[in-house]
């Protein structure tokens, strides 16, 4: 019987699974490293940065001390170290910016890898999104064709079923948790959606807008935003949504006003979360709102609502850590699904 099966088949049933990580210097690639590594079902193939990185070489915990108890050294991306990845890992973390994503993405897929994208190059199924939204042309459309939108809690089977998964945003999971159990009841009114990011949001290379001194509680991308269409064609329906940059290292708090159709009441929308009832990671609470720090360095969603009858307006608000539920642990919950560990 093993004789029909291919190789990418057989290294699905091995037990334990190997992951490389590229872009593993990076705050999503040092974070989803420490989560790979500590689960008894993964382990580490090795970690990756660009060929002339300036880090090439380093050990990541003289990058991040606080990772003191992993030996693993960065490697350059060379085309070895490729060739290497292909014959002995079974999967890829792409930690890396949209634009390299879109090609080492579609290089491992081809190859036969399964790969698991923290990055936007692949969230999209509708090409024509991308040059608005990333500024390129997406010239990889068999692979997209592929690809499925890694939130977790809602596209589990997709995610069992193909390489190409397309870990959500970290803006996109926290919305897309409080609004997609309330669909049923959403009107043509769009969802209002503030969100609050720490500044680890941004990425680890220095930037001036997030220089310590510069930091301070502002919206940007107003209108405008690459999470608007994303969380849009994730719920099936139009939304505003302002995102602010916090003065804080790391958490996102969304707090979204909706106005729910006529006659809906307290108790639909006590049915509608309890979508999340079997999920350890999603905790949904009645007229209390949940604080970015009892979820930070968790993989914990926590939801918060309350509703106003009269009005038919609900507020609900969702915390997350950017770089867990936003991209980490959303990436390692999405290769636990899709290799059924
Ligand atoms: N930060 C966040 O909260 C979230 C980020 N994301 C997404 O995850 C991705 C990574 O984000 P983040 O960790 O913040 O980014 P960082 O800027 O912190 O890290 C980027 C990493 O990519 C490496 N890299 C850059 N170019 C290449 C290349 N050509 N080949 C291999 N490695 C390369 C960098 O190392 P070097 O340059 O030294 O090679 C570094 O290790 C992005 O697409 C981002 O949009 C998703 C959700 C949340
Ligand atoms: C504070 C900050 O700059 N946040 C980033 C979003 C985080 C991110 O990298 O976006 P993805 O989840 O799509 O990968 C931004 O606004 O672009």
């Amino acid at each position: 019987m093993l004789k029909t099966l291919d190789n990418y088949q057989l290294r699905k049933i091995k037990l334990m699974k190997s992951i490389a990580i590229i872009g593993a210097s990076g705050y999503t690639g040092a974070q989803i490293t420490s989560l790979i590594n500590a689960d008894s079902n993964l382990s580490v193939q090795g970690l990756y940065v660009s060929e002339n990185s300036l880090d090439k070489g380093r050990k990541l915990a003289d990058l991040y001390p606080t990772y003191s108890h992993m030996a693993y050294t960065l490697s350059p991306l060379t085309d070895e170290a490729k060739q290497q990845i292909v014959d002995q890992a079974d999967g890829v973390v792409l930690a890396t910016e949209h634009s390299v994503s879109l090609e080492l993405a579609a290089w491992f897929y081809k190859q036969g890898l399964a790969v698991f994208d923290l990055s936007g190059a692949y969230r999209f199924a509708d090409i024509a999104q991308y040059p608005k939204w990333y500024g390129f042309e997406h010239t990889y459309p068999e692979v997209l064709a592929e690809a499925v939108y890694g939130l977790a809690e809602w596209n589990a089977e997709q995610i069992k079923q193909t390489r190409m998964i397309a870990v959500a945003g970290c803006y996109p999971t926290a919305s897309l948790t409080a609004l997609k159990p309330l669909k049923p009841f959403l009107t043509e009114m769009y969802p209002v959606i503030n969100a609050v990011s720490g500044v680890t949001g941004a990425g680890r290379k220095a930037q001036l807008h997030t220089n310590f001194c510069e930091v301070s509680l502002t919206p940007y991308g107003v209108l405008g935003h690459r999470h608007q269409p994303e969380i849009a064609t994730h719920l099936g329906q139009e939304v505003i949504f302002t995102p602010h940059l916090g003065n804080f290292k790391r958490g996102i708090l969304a707090t979204i006003t909706v106005q729910l159709k006529p006659g809906t009441t307290e108790a639909d929308i006590e049915k509608a979360y309890s979508v999340y009832d079997s999920s350890p990671i999603v905790t949904v609470k009645h007229n209390m709102f949940p604080k970015v720090d009892d979820v930070v360095h968790t993989p914990n969603c926590h939801l918060g609502w309350k509703f106003d009858a009269n009005s038919g307006y609900l507020v609900v608000a969702s915390a997350i850590d950017n770089l867990m539920k936003g991209a980490a642990s959303q990436g390692l919950q999405c290769i636990k699904i899709h290799f059924g560990v």
